[in-house]
């Protein structure tokens, strides 16, 4: 039996100015940061033997934060594009103590294409109420030049059955660091939920939402909180 644990980043700095992000490179607010150690704290004692982020920096300073508190080792950033090799850097270099860290594209936030930037209060009275909560919850209505969730879950889908999975079946303990829309594109696949279901899901930022993978399967264990696990998977009632 193995653990994955899934992680959306903490607040990102237009998270607190309720901006829509997608790509764009911010950094985690100085609460992200809290939240990501606190996440890491409650994760102390979990043995991570791999973790892998988006490109996006607000992912990956929520793993390097969260594995500052962890004993399982030291993360180490591995290029899986072939630039090691271009760097003339050999594989297999990692010291006993390391926990390789696999960044991909494939696990980047929604790309929210034309409202980037774009105040979300300011969204609902341009474009609605009813549109914009379509664009930001539903699974096949993508906002103006951006990526449904169906077109998010196109890339992360795969990539999770094809580099995390594998993982998960050599009984290793996997940490994904990703984003509120890549994170329940992977959730809808993982408990099957319907494109009902997933309008109503919600993920928050800095909570650990913990599996268990055995036979094959990955059954949730809940969201991982001071007091032990909540399992409201955070479909709104
Ligand atoms: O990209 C963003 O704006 C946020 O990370 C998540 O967007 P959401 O709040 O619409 O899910």
């Amino acid at each position: 039996m193995s653990k994955l644990v899934l992680l959306r980043h903490g607040e990102s700095m237009w998270n607190k100015l309720n901006l829509f992000t997608g790509w764009v490179d911010v950094p985690l607010s100085d609460r992200g940061i809290e939240e990501a150690l606190r996440a890491g704290e409650l994760l102390k004692d979990y043995r991570f033997d791999v973790i892998f982020t988006s490109e996006l920096i607000r992912a990956i300073q929520t793993a390097m934060l969260v594995m500052s508190r962890n004993r399982s080792g030291v993360p180490k950033v591995i290029h899986e594009d072939g630039k090691m090799k271009e760097w003339g850097v050999v594989y297999g270099e990692h010291g006993k103590n390391y926990v390789p860290v696999y960044k991909s594209w494939h696990l980047n936030e929604r790309y929210y294409g034309k409202l980037q930037g774009w105040n979300k209060d300011h969204a609902r009275k341009v474009y609605g109420e009813e549109q914009v909560h379509l664009w930001r919850r539903s699974y096949d209505v993508a906002p103006p030049d951006g990526e449904s969730l169906k077109d998010t879950a196109e890339r992360t889908v795969p990539y999770f059955r094809e580099r995390v999975i594998p993982e998960l079946e050599k009984g290793k303990n996997v940490l994904v660091s990703a984003h509120g829309n890549s994170l329940r594109s992977i959730v809808m696949h993982i408990e099957g939920l319907t494109k009902e279901e997933v309008l109503r899901l919600n993920i928050p930022t800095g909570v650990p939402l913990v599996y268990e993978y055995e036979n094959g399967a990955l059954r949730r264990i809940g969201y991982l909180r001071k007091n032990g696990f909540d399992d409201d998977l955070h479909i709104g009632r």
